[in-house]
């Protein structure tokens, strides 16, 4: 097959990782650069362009599109499936996932378990806002953050009113957290490739921390998870319409619940922390896709 993946960076361990891993088994890999490729959709055959050439012949593509560029990326991404090309996560799927409120709102709808979230705009709404989710000790969250920045664990309700108003006057958008004591600064990210996670692990916050990210000092080990925890990663996952995809789940005293669901995933920490060729199985997925005799995407980028 004749593959792209769209990455800003071929350096990068996932990106050279897929490239390499889809090398192996035979296909055609084309690393492209999402901010370089440009788009003609004055036409009734949208094209896309790349250093003065039209990209043709495309049989799929696999996203690896950063936080930072996620507008112009999905729209690249998009218009490679308006061309028909088979996206291993779709562009709608991928800006739901981007959008923190949308997925919780996504994923609260179907009834998957979460921790009780509330958002506000209004500084004269904080009080209550606190209240509603439980009171201190809660997080609170920007949610244009990652790697753990701007997540705070605030003790009191005195402190958690502070930090909100700081905030709120920033203008900062922000999302309010019941705090998961009991999964003791420890997550569960869970690989998720078509219906199955296909590997998980723990990531253990250092001592004195809440945040598990591996950016703030987090340890990776392999983790065996539970079969409720297995089945509520591929429903997050399929709630968003995701193929592949990286679910967080906090270990609580009701069960596993949803962080977050992330929609281009790293292969690095996985990879390391287990041993397992992720890569080559997202190649078999894609492979498998190739075969049915589908539409190439659910939303032909309609979405
Ligand atoms: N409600 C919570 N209860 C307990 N711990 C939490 C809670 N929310 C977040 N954490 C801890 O803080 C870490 C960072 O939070 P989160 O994943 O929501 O933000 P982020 O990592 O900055 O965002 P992103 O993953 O999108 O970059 C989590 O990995 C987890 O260890
Ligand atoms: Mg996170
Ligand atoms: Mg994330």
């Amino acid at each position: 097959m004749k593959i792209a993946i769209l990455s800003r960076n071929p350096s990068l361990y996932s990106t050279s990782r897929l490239k390499e891993a889809g090398e192996k088994r035979g296909h055609e890999v084309h690393v492209i650069d999402t901010l370089r490729c440009y788009m003609n959709m004055a036409t009734h055959k949208p094209t896309i362009h790349y250093q003065g050439q039209v990209l043709e012949g495309f049989d799929a593509i696999i996203p690896r599109i950063g936080a930072s560029i996620t507008f112009y990326g999905t729209a690249v991404l998009r218009q490679f499936e308006m061309m028909g090309v088979f996206p291993l996560n779709e562009s709608v799927a991928i800006s739901r996932a981007r959008d923190k409120l949308r997925s919780l709102q996504l994923l609260s709808r179907k009834g998957v378990g979460m921790p009780v979230t509330g958002f506000a705009h209004s500084p004269d709404d904080i009080r209550d806002l606190i209240s509603m989710v439980g009171g201190a000790p809660l997080v609170i969250k920007l949610l244009e953050g990652t790697q753990g920045i701007g997540v705070v664990l605030a003790e009191t309700r005195k402190a958690a009113e502070s930090v909100i108003e700081a905030f709120m006057g920033l203008k900062a958008n922000i999302l309010v957290q019941e705090f998961i004591k009991e999964a003791g600064g420890a997550d569960i990210r869970c690989f998720v490739v078509g219906d199955k996670v296909v590997a998980a692990m723990k990531r253990q916050a250092q001592p004195g921390e809440f945040r598990s990210n591996l950016h703030r000092g987090g340890q990776a080990s392999v983790i065996k998870i539970t079969p409720e925890e297995r089945s509520t990663a591929v429903r997050a996952a399929r709630v968003m319409g995701l193929n592949v995809a990286g679910v967080d789940l906090l270990r609580s005293n009701h069960g596993p619940l949803v962080m977050e669901v992330n929609s281009s995933p790293g292969l690095e920490g996985i990879e390391t922390a287990t041993g397992k060729d992720i890569a080559g199985l997202i190649y078999s997925f894609i492979e498998k896709k190739s075969q049915e005799k589908k539409p190439s995407t659910r939303t032909k980028g309609q979405g």
